[in-house]
């Protein structure tokens, strides 16, 4: 590509932005924050959001989204889901026509109770959906950086553009799977986040290998419930958005949002964990979402709703875990 240009400097902007450098694409790596571009540019890491990983010179920093954005041919949207509207209107008037649009977010906007796709086209128009792609898949930033073997999908409506992302990112250490089951994708990267809140909250509460099991494989039954009524399959959420995202994030300690609920498991406040977490935890706004959208869809969602709950409610995680085991018996 002749130059590419990554929204969002945090830690998986960062690491894509290099993947994307490392093949030898000039890279423009946008932050809002014009200082912390400024310190990436000094001293060739982003220290605050991904220190382990050296950048290359292909890579630069910007707090200028025009410079970043003008003449891109990958466009590549990675904000947390609460600022990717205003994100994507700020972008607008910069975007190049033809650009491939790829959003490498994981969330579900609360109120509107949007998918990150659907905020994309509320915001750009459906003209754009051709262009439109969406990465998942079990991927923590600091593994993909320092190139451990990762497999991901990239999901979009129209073949020749989604396979052109693919192989923008795809590397002989970075896999990347295509799928054209958008919301399929969309809603596994999502809701794993909520249900991986649950499973550190049961470690940490001291729970054994069953109790993790457990939240993990009716977590997946409820992100399929919920992924079906919208219009995805239930066998996209067996691949890597769905059940690889979602054992990565209940079982890895990288993840941030497994350690809001590890930490609230073991008593802490959820304020107190996120004032020192330094990263977003994507689950904690998307658990409010999802519990509006299970209500507002009428699908049953009980790990989702108890995570709401724990988090918004100040119900205790050990009730939780209480009253999810004793609700009434049914098939599986
Ligand atoms: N970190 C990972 O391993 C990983 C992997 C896959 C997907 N994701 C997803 O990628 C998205 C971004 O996560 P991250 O890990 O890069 O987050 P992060 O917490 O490391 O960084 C967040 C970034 O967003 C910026 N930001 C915050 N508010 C903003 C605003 N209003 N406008 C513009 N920028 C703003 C921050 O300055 C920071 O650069 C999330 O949806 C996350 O679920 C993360
Ligand atoms: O650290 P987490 O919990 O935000 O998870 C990061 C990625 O989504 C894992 O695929």
């Amino acid at each position: 590509m002749s130059k590419v240009a990554v929204l969002g400097a945090g830690a998986w902007g960062t690491a894509l932005a290099k993947v994307l450098a490392d093949k030898q694409n000039p890279t423009f790596l946008w932050s809002h924050s014009a200082d912390l571009a400024l310190l990436i540019n000094e001293r060739r890491v982003n220290e605050r959001y991904l220190p382990s990983a050296p950048l290359p010179p292909t890579l630069r920093a910007t707090g200028d989204i025009e410079q970043a954005l003008s003449g891109a041919e990958l466009v590549v949207f990675v904000v947390p889901s609460h600022a990717m509207r205003e994100v994507v209107a700020r972008a607008r008037p910069y975007l190049p026509q033809r650009a491939l649009l790829c959003s490498a977010t994981k969330g579900i906007e609360n109120d509107s109770l949007m998918l990150m796709s659907e905020v994309l086209i509320d915001e750009l128009g459906r003209d754009v959906e051709p262009r439109l792609s969406y990465l998942s898949g079990p991927s923590f930033a600091k593994e993909v950086a320092a190139g451990q073997p990762t497999a991901v999908v990239v999901a979009g409506k129209s073949n020749d553009e989604t396979v052109a992302v693919q192989h923008a990112f795809a590397t002989e250490r970075l896999r990347v799977y295509q799928s054209d089951d958008v919301v399929g994708v969309e809603v596994g990267g999502a809701l794993k986040n909520v249900v991986a809140i649950a499973a550190g909250a049961v470690d940490g509460l001291g729970f054994g290998h069953n109790a993790r099991a457990g939240v993990i494989t009716r977590g997946l039954a409820e992100i399929a419930r919920i992924a079906m009524v919208k219009g995805g399959s239930p066998l996209t959420l067996a691949g890597l958005s769905g059940l690889g995202d979602l054992v990565l994030t209940c079982t890895g300690e990288l993840s941030r949002n497994r350690t809001v609920g590890y930490e609230m498991g073991r008593g802490r406040t959820l304020d107190d964990v996120l004032s020192h977490l330094g990263h977003v935890a994507e689950g904690v706004k998307t658990a409010k979402s999802a519990y509006d959208l299970g209500t507002k869809l009428d699908v049953d969602l009980p790990i989702t709703s108890e995570v709401y709950r724990v988090l918004y409610e100040q119900k205790t995680p050990l009730q939780a875990v209480v009253d999810l085991m004793n609700r009434s018996l049914r098939k599986e």
